[in-house]
């Protein structure tokens, strides 16, 4: 397993082993030992999560607030998406930066997303199973999201806006400006 820097403060990319033979692969998903050796942190996953959506679905920009706040390690079993982060952290050097990665079953990527940012993706093949750790529980009076199109955040997914699926939640979120300024 590695450990791969990303532009974005506490914000990093885990390459897990992969060992192929004759019959497929093996991976380790995760190992909080490793996990911990790596990257220094001590993180308590408490809930694991799996989604399956097909191509065009975004889903986000999501986080869930103050105490409820979750950090994630994020990847596909099954397809390929492009994921995307923002750090919401005032207090961050890279406060209101973005980063996005692509993820498939191909690269095996893993991305760790620290409490305090926010998180979408859209997905790039026909079906895919998106799947994450969670290191706090599912708080729906928590939940808070930034409208995908933000003009100040400007991102760049990799599917035009007419090609997207986006459930009526996400079409109702804010804009970053309108969210600070609550
Ligand atoms: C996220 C979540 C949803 N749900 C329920 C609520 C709702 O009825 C249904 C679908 O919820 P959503 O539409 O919010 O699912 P989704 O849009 O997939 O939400 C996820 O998006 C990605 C980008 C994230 O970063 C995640 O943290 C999470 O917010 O599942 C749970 O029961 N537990 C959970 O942890």
């Amino acid at each position: 397993m590695k450990i791969l820097e990303t532009p974005l403060r506490d914000c990093f990319i885990v390459e897990p082993s992969v060992f192929k033979d004759a019959r497929g692969y093996f991976l380790e998903s995760f190992n909080q030992q490793k996990f911990q050796e790596e990257t220094g942190l001590v993180v308590n996953f408490v809930q694991d999560n799996q989604s399956v959506s097909q191509k065009g679905t975004l889903r986000g920009l999501h986080f869930q607030t103050g105490e409820a706040a979750q950090a994630k390690l994020v990847r596909v079993i099954l397809g390929e998406i492009q994921d995307v982060m923002v750090d919401l952290r005032p207090d961050s050097e890279t406060y209101l930066q973005k980063f996005s990665c692509v993820l498939n079953s191909e690269n095996q990527l893993q991305l760790f997303v620290p409490k305090g940012f926010a998180h979408g993706f859209v997905c790039l093949t026909d079906e895919v199973i998106f799947s994450y750790k969670c290191d706090n529980y599912y708080d729906k009076a928590a939940e808070a999201g930034i409208i995908f199109n933000d003009p100040q955040l400007h991102i760049d997914w990799k599917l035009p806006q007419e090609q997207l699926i986006i459930s009526e939640k996400d079409k109702g979120l804010p804009t970053l400006k309108e969210y600070l300024n609550g």
